[in-house]
């Protein structure tokens, strides 16, 4: 079965961070063909993939045929599944062609918690040229397309957390002082921090300068700039490189929180099993804020840190109080050991590349 894959890069690194990472998997996938991913913004996607050169029209990594999406396409033979990412809105031309070739076209949504996506989860989307059209919704329950997850990845993390050298080796790559490097293989703690404008990261500082174990705080560049002047006697803020995406998991191993934000860093912190504070994209409407809400009903977290990840996703200061308790000894035993398990838990979920392309079979030998 090939595959085309097509994401608009709308803002920041969700859309193609979902693309890049699926694209990946699927071209893995047993019995995969040819796997085409067009993208339309190539200067972001080379932010999470260094080895792509932004500056050509075609070229293949990891498998995968990396197109430039500018319009007009050149005249291309459609695969025999089309992805188009978040309703990205495929170009006319192409379906046209795919109309020929009898393509199936999915739609991949957005990760969402919410209930009713169970119901529209695999639901045939009718359209008026004939062609076979479906909705596949990434998710938290076995009802949907479940979470993305290469194989063998709690495995490699397992194998990463047993030698603390490579630990030490990554945090002198990412430019540490030696001191910090040295107190953080000594037991202080780290955090990482990946959030838009909005969070209330200055109360964070606050809330770890409270607590009598050190710490540091790695900020991605350009995520907060100016916020290690606000670093305290024993809290230690570092921008540290972008890295690269197939680099990234081991930041989150290795901390002991993880403040993502968005889709793809979220499941990765997820599989990291540590605490971690999730800030959700901001919709009209605070639509994301019953994003939310819905999240913590699936009980990611102890039902005592839902007014900090609340306070996190609002902006307010509330949030200095709500984590200075969540630090607290066993206040913070209980949130490691329901992290763990609550990951553990998501395991049983559908693996989302290999449940995209067993539903494409199964639709595609049905006719
Ligand atoms: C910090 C960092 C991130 N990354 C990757 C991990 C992810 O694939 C990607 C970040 O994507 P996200 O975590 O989803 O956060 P984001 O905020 O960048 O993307 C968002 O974009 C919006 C348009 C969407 O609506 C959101 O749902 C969300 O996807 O960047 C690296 O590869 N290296 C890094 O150093």
């Amino acid at each position: 079965m090939s595959y085309d894959i097509f994401c608009r890069v709308v803002d920041n690194y969700g859309d193609i961070g979902v693309c890049w990472r699926l694209a990946r998997q699927l071209a893995d996938t047993p019995g995969a063909g040819p796997l085409r991913l067009w993208v339309d913004e190539l200067r972001s996607f080379a932010r999470i993939e260094p080895r792509l050169d932004p500056g050509l029209a075609a070229q293949s990594l990891a498998g995968v045929e990396v197109r430039h999406w500018a319009e007009p396409l050149p005249d291309t033979e459609p695969h025999d599944v089309v992805i188009e990412a978040f309703a990205c809105d495929t170009p006319a031309s192409f379906v046209a062609r795919m109309r020929q070739h009898r393509s199936l076209w999915i739609n991949l949504e957005y990760l969402s918690a919410e209930p009713w996506v169970e119901q529209c989860h695999a639901l045939p989307s009718l359209q008026a040229n004939g062609l076979r059209k479906a909705f596949f919704f990434p998710g938290f329950t076995s009802r949907t397309g479940g979470l993305l997850r290469e194989p063998g990845l709690l495995e490699e993390r397992n194998r990463w957390l047993a030698q603390p050298e490579l630990r030490a080796g990554l945090l002198r790559s990412l430019g540490l002082p030696s001191l910090a490097v040295q107190g953080l293989l000594d037991g202080w703690r780290q955090v990482f921090l990946f959030c838009y404008p909005e969070a209330p990261a200055e109360a964070l500082l606050r809330a770890l300068a409270r607590d009598p174990r050190p710490s540091v705080v790695l900020v991605p560049a350009g995520v907060r700039p100016g916020l290690a002047r606000h670093a305290a006697a024993h809290v230690h803020v570092h921008e540290i490189p972008f890295l690269a995406q197939t680099a990234f998991d081991p930041l989150l191993w290795g901390s002991d929180l993880n403040c993502v934000r968005g889709e793809d860093s979220l499941v990765r912190a997820i599989w990291a099993g540590r605490p971690l504070v999730w800030q959700l994209y901001r919709q009209e409407e605070n639509a994301h804020l019953a994003k939310l809400d819905a999240w913590l009903e699936h009980g990611p977290v102890p039902d005592a840190r839902r007014g900090l990840l609340r306070a996190w996703n609002t902006g307010t200061e509330d949030f200095e109080q709500e984590l200075e308790q969540a630090l607290a000894p066993d206040a913070w035993r209980q949130w490691q050991q329901h992290a763990a398990s609550w990951a553990r838990g998501m395991l049983a979920l559908p693996e989302l590349a290999g449940s995209l392309a067993a539903f494409c079979v199964e639709i595609l030998q049905t006719g």
